[in-house]
C-alpha cells in the first residue's frame, strides 16, 4: 500500500487574460492521495477546482509545482512514444461532467470498451465483465451514447475509464448532471469500485453533499487557494474556515436548511470583505 500514491506539490496555474492581464487559477495547493484513497476538491464554481483537475491529467500545464504518481514525476506533457503514453494513461483517468462529449458518438458500448482495451493490450473479452461492473446489460451493451440516460452514459465513461485500468481516476463534476436519485446511484458505484479495486479517486466537485458520500478527505478551495483541509467528515461536521461554513450553509444538507439565511450569510460575508 503507497501511502503517497498521488502526490501534487505546490501546483500555480496563471492564465494569460485575452486583451492583456492575467488570472491566477491555481496557487500553491499541494495534496496527497494514498493508494485506494478518495480526496474530495470542493469550492464554489471558479474556484480553481477544474484547473487542477487538468493539470493533474495533463491538460493544463502548472507554472509551478509537480505531479508524482507513485513516485515518478509526471511531465507536464504528454511523453514521445505510443508505450510511454499508455502507462501515462494508465496512471491517472478523468470522468467528465458531461460524457456525452467525450464518447464517441459512432461507438455502442461495447466497441467503446473494446477500443480502449485494445489500446492498453487488454483481452477485448473483458468488456462484458466492466459493462457488468458498472450496472449496464445487454440493452445498454448495444447501445449507442444517444440512445443511453445520463446516468447510463457516466456509468459507461466510468467503465471506459476503468478499462485502462487505471491507478488514480479524477471524477471532475461528474454526478453533477445527474438527477439526485442517479446520482446517488453512481455515488454507490464508485464507493463499491474504491472497495473492489485499489484505485484512487480525486472528486471534484462544488457540491459537498456529494463529497461527503465518497471521500476520506477534502481540500476546501477558493480563489485558486487551499482555505481547509482534513477528513470530510470532520470538515463538514465542524469546519474551521469560515469560508468553508459558508459553503456548507449554501447546500441544503440538513432538514433544517434555510435558503433565506444562507443566501444573508453569503451577503454578509461579501460586504465583509469587499470592506468600507
Ligand atoms: N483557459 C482559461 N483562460 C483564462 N481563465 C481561465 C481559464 N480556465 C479557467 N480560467 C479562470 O480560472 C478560474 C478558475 O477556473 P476553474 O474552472 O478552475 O474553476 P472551478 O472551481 O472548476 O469552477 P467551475 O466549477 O465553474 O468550473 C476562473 O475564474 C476561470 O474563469
Amino acid at each position: 500500500m503507497t501511502d503517497r500514491l498521488l502526490q501534487a506539490e505546490h501546483l500555480s496555474k496563471t492564465y494569460s487574460l485575452p486583451g492583456g492581464g492575467s488570472h491566477t487559477a491555481a496557487e500553491d495547493v499541494s495534496f496527497t492521495v494514498p493508494e485506494g484513497g478518495a480526496l474530495g476538491i470542493v469550492g464554489e464554481s471558479g474556484s480553481g477546482k477544474t484547473t487542477v483537475a487538468r493539470m493533474l491529467v495533463g491538460l493544463a500545464r502548472p507554472d509551478h509545482g509537480r505531479i508524482t504518481v507513485a513516485g515518478r514525476e509526471r511531465e507536464p506533457r504528454a511523453p514521445r512514444g505510443r508505450t510511454a503514453r499508455l502507462t501515462r494513461a494508465r496512471e491517472i483517468q478523468m470522468v467528465f461532467q458531461d460524457p456525452y462529449v467525450s464518447l464517441d458518438p459512432r461507438l455502442t458500448a461495447t466497441q467503446c470498451l473494446h477500443t480502449a482495451l485494445r489500446l492498453h493490450g487488454r483481452p477485448e473479452s473483458e468488456a462484458g465483465p466492466l459493462l457488468d461492473r458498472v450496472g449496464l446489460g445487454s440493452r445498454e451493451a448495444d447501445a449507442r451514447p444517444r440512445d443511453l440516460s445520463g446516468g447510463q452514459r457516466q456509468r459507461l465513461a466510468i467503465a471506459r475509464a476503468l478499462a485502462v485500468d487505471p491507478r488514480i481516476l479524477v471524477l471532475d463534476e461528474a454526478v453533477a448532471a445527474l438527477d439526485v436519485s442517479i446520482q446517488a446511484q453512481i455515488l454507490r458505484l464508485l464507493a463499491e469500485i474504491r472497495r473492489e479495486t485499489a484505485v484512487a479517486l480525486v472528486f471534484v466537485s462544488h457540491d459537498l453533499a456529494v463529497v461527503q458520500h465518497v471521500t476520506d478527505e477534502v481540500l476546501v478551495m477558493r480563489t485558486g487557494r487551499v482555505v481547509e483541509r482534513g477528513p470530510t467528515h470532520r470538515v463538514l461536521t465542524t469546519p474551521e474556515h469560515p469560508y468553508t461554513h459558508l459553503l456548507l450553509a449554501s447546500v441544503p444538507t440538513t432538514e433544517d436548511w434555510d435558503p433565506t439565511a444562507a443566501a444573508r450569510a453569503r451577503e454578509r460575508a461579501a460586504a465583509t470583505e469587499e470592506g468600507p
